[in-house]
């Protein structure tokens, strides 16, 4: 499933047509904004929140509205606004956003467009985090992380979607997802693969240890959209504490298959946060293959897999908690 690059909403039902139209891959950087200050901690995680000193987002906009038809069937632009001036809107937008998280950013952006252009029906505002990291610098009493100098870094990156509609003269939100995308694992050893279909297609051999290496795509939903913003920083759900559980259950588990792996992950995000109604992972298969196991001890030698590659798609509520 991919969140960010869905062109066709599905919203509105089989009696609508599709028609929106918008801005994508707009960069958008922003130093100085608000800190992300007291979110709760979890046992898998250090991080208790972000200073937001280098704060990037890439942001999509998409807007619906039964006004655009003339635009697309009669050649009338009356009421285009158009997608450059949507670009200008959002970078001006985040000089004034005065919030801290990028859910909340896109919330604040999508309201302003519905006030501002009152023929817009609904807006789909979503955005992928460009990730930064502090740089360890010398300080007083061993390093400090440098409030000045960030690497770029092509690490995870957060995601946020947000859906607000028009609703006579309020404007309704109730649909959202948050995300982390892009994590990528590899665990050494105590990872099996056994128990799969053996018949005449099959040619790999099971494996009672093995080095796995996924990547992986964490979304999530609140079952009150409102807490996806940090304005209470209590019931927010930070991506890099998603990113920590990943990390920590990969660690704990020796799972079967990444199919178990997931689900294991699934259970602890939905334990730790009791304000989110569900979770969905995309994982891809990127195992290296054995190419040596006759040195000393777990020692192995590897080489990367070739094509194709295998994935898995799984989502989970609070169900599958209580089935526990
Ligand atoms: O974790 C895995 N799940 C599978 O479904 C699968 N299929 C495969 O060939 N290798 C793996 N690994």
């Amino acid at each position: 499933m991919s969140y960010n690059n869905e062109t066709d909403t599905g919203r509105g039902g089989t009696d609508r047509r599709t028609m929106n139209y918008g801005k994508e891959q707009v960069a958008v950087y922003r130093t100085y904004a608000n800190p992300l200050e007291g979110v709760r901690t979890i046992p898998e995680s250090s991080f208790d929140g972000r200073d937001n000193i280098l704060f990037g987002l890439e942001v999509r906009v998409q807007f619906e509205g039964e006004e655009f038809l003339p635009s697309f069937s009669e050649a009338d632009n009356t009421t285009v606004v158009a997608t450059d001036s949507m670009k200008n809107f959002v970078l001006h937008q985040a000089g004034e956003y005065e919030g801290a998280t990028a859910e909340g950013f896109l919330h604040f952006v999508g309201t302003e467009f519905l006030e501002t252009y009152p023929h817009v029906e609904a807006v789909t505002m979503s955005a992928t985090e460009y990730p930064f990291d502090e740089r360890p610098v010398p300080g007083d009493d061993g390093f400090d992380p440098s409030d000045l100098v960030f690497r770029v870094s092509d690490d995870e990156s957060a995601f946020g979607e947000i859906y607000l509609e028009r609703e006579g003269d309020e404007l309704r939100f109730e649909e959202q997802t948050s995300g982390v995308t892009e994590i990528e694992l590899v665990k050494v050893k105590e990872n099996s693969f056994t128990g799969y279909v053996q018949d005449e297609y099959t040619t790999l051999p099971e494996r009672e240890d093995r080095a796995l290496y996924i990547s992986l795509d964490v979304f999530w939903t609140y079952s009150d959209p409102e807490d996806a913003l940090g304005d209470e920083p209590q019931r927010y759900v930070p991506a890099e504490q998603v990113r920590d559980i990943a990390q920590v259950v990969f660690h704990e588990v020796n799972s079967n298959s990444i199919q178990d792996l997931i689900y294991q992950i699934g259970l602890r995000v939905l334990e730790r946060y009791p304000q989110l109604e569900s979770v969905n992972f995309e994982a891809n298969n990127r195992t290296w293959i054995e190419v040596r196991d006759d040195l000393d001890g777990d020692a192995k030698v590897l080489r990367e897999p070739p094509r194709p590659t295998g994935y898995q798609q799984f989502s989970m509520d609070r169900s599958d908690l209580e089935e526990q």
